[in-house]
């Protein structure tokens, strides 16, 4: 059996969701004493700690068989790894901004000064529409460098936006990337590791539709049946089972998770009653 060797965020925003989301996925990931390296046996995985920017270099190039990372990252380190799978976490978008009513689109950024710690996601952008900016790369703390008066405009990751206001800045153009976190694989994967690359995915997965899905049971009148199955096709069809109650019906189904206050409502309006929903660990598909 080979081992797949897999990169995980040691900090920032990316660190403990995707701790969370292996952990919940099965793995032994987590670290009592900042260990860089944790061998997870059972799963015949090895998981190895490292700089979030760092991780498409090294899944890139071969050296990791997979990782986790971010969209943007994954497009700055422009190293090869290929995105596989959307993880739902750390959300964001990466935006131009500048100080109000100064810049409207991509092209008034001709000749201007833009500061940015993603250097190569920006010049990208701005080659595929024509624009030639002088970049200043710097590594963090972008927002602050209007102000200092190094940039005319910056592109960086927003979240919530908190960090433009408090600089005196608003976005403006369209965005350039809408990014999360995203799972990533090298390259030329050997068939023996894909097999186990896909055990991997397949259990992220579980998860993934575990957390955005809840299972509803309800009791339902006969006649009403088709109504409530309308309202609940699930992801492949709902059971129906016999009721020891002449003219009913019970019937399972998966709901999206945002979705189950308003179909536990409309199932009642169509007669179903003693509705229960149950939170969900994990699945396979
Ligand atoms: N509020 C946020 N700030 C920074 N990155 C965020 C935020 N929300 C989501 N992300 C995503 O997290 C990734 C960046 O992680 P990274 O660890 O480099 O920066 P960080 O979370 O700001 O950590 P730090 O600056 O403390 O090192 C990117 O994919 C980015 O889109
Ligand atoms: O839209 P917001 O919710 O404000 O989040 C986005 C900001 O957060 C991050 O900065 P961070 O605090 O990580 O500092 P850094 O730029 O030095 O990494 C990022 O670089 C943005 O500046
Ligand atoms: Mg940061």
């Amino acid at each position: 059996m080979t081992t797949l060797r897999i990169a995980v965020p040691n900090k920032g925003s990316l660190s403990v969701p995707s701790e969370q989301l292996l952990s919940d996925a099965g793995y032994r990931v987590h670290r009592s004493n900042r260990e860089l390296m944790i061998d997870d046996s059972r799963n015949d995985v090895q998981f190895y700690f490292l700089r979030p920017r760092d991780i498409a270099v090294y899944v890139g190039s071969g050296t990791l068989d997979a990782g986790f990372t971010g969209r943007d990252l994954l497009i700055d380190a422009d190293a090869g790894a290929l995105e596989v799978m959307a993880l739902g976490y750390s959300g964001s978008t990466f935006r131009f901004a500048a100080r109000p009513g100064t810049l409207t689109g991509v092209r008034d950024l001709e000749g201007k000064r833009v500061a940015t710690s993603y250097p190569t996601l920006v010049q990208k952008y701005l080659a595929e529409h024509g624009v030639t900016v002088r970049l200043v790369k710097l590594d963090g703390a972008v927002e602050t460098s209007v102000r200092l008066g190094i940039a005319d405009a910056v592109a960086d990751v927003v979240e919530t936006g908190t960090s433009l206001r408090n600089s005196g800045l608003e976005v403006f153009g369209d965005p350039i990337l809408t990014s999360e976190a995203v799972l990533v694989e090298r390259p030329d994967l050997d068939a023996e590791s894909r097999a186990a690359f896909e055990r991997l995915c397949r259990r992220l997965k579980g998860v993934l539709i575990a957390r955005q899905y809840v299972l509803v049971d309800f009791d339902c009148p006969v006649e009403a049946q088709e109504a409530a199955c309308a309202l609940t096709p699930g992801i492949e069809a709902p059971t129906i089972s016999p009721l020891a109650r002449a003219g009913w019906v019970a019937i399972r189904s998966m709901v999206p998770r945002d979705r189950a206050p308003f179909v536990m409502d409309e199932l009642w309006e169509v007669g179903a009653r003693a509705i229960l929903v149950t939170a969900l660990e994990s699945s396979r598909i």
